[in-house]
């Protein structure tokens, strides 16, 4: 061949290279308790994780905490602050995933705010768990980061 490249076995144009993608989790501190919701999404089904999602082109991360967070639960947040950041590789997976979670917390606005579950098909509801006795089991980037001994209430 012309370029040296190995001849195609379809006629499909080759996949794009996959990239990394950009996550931001939020802990939502209320007293000694953090929100968390059973996650529906095909990623991490039915572990508990922190409200968040996906960085939009030319967002900072606190803009994204306080939209996700808005957009998911309807609570209204604020001294939010950057946290923590992880790099997660799901190699394991039928079409491999490379996530970089920023962590931010966050007070409520109005501490009489409730969660609602506005994105039912992705989340089973939401609820306060304190720091102590989380549910289980978390959604994998959480875990690791609980079990390296993070803790949202003291992180400075
Ligand atoms: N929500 C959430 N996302 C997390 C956590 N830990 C973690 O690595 N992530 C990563 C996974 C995703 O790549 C990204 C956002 O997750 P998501 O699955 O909730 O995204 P989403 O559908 O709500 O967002 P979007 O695509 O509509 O913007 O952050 C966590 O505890 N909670
Ligand atoms: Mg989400």
């Amino acid at each position: 061949m012309e370029n040296g490249a190995a001849p195609m076995s379809s006629s499909l144009p080759p996949a794009p290279p996959q990239k990394p993608k950009v996550g931001v989790a939020v802990f939502i501190l209320k007293g000694e308790k953090v929100l968390l919701g059973r996650r529906l999404s095909s990623v991490g089904h039915n572990t508990f994780a922190l409200p968040g999602g996906h960085l939009e082109f030319g967002e900072s991360f606190e803009e994204c905490a306080a939209r996700e967070v808005k957009e998911e639960t309807g609570l209204e947040i604020e001294k939010t602050e950057y946290l923590t950041v992880t790099n997660n590789v799901f190699s394991e997976r039928a079409k491999p995933l490379h996530l970089v979670c920023i962590f931010i917390r966050g007070v409520l606005a109005d501490t009489n705010q409730q969660p609602q579950n506005l994105e039912p098909e992705k989340c089973d509801g939401w609820d306060w768990y304190d720091w102590n006795d989380l549910p289980k089991p978390l959604f994998h980037p959480l875990e690791v980061l609980v079990q390296s001994g993070f803790n949202p209430f003291a992180a400075t």
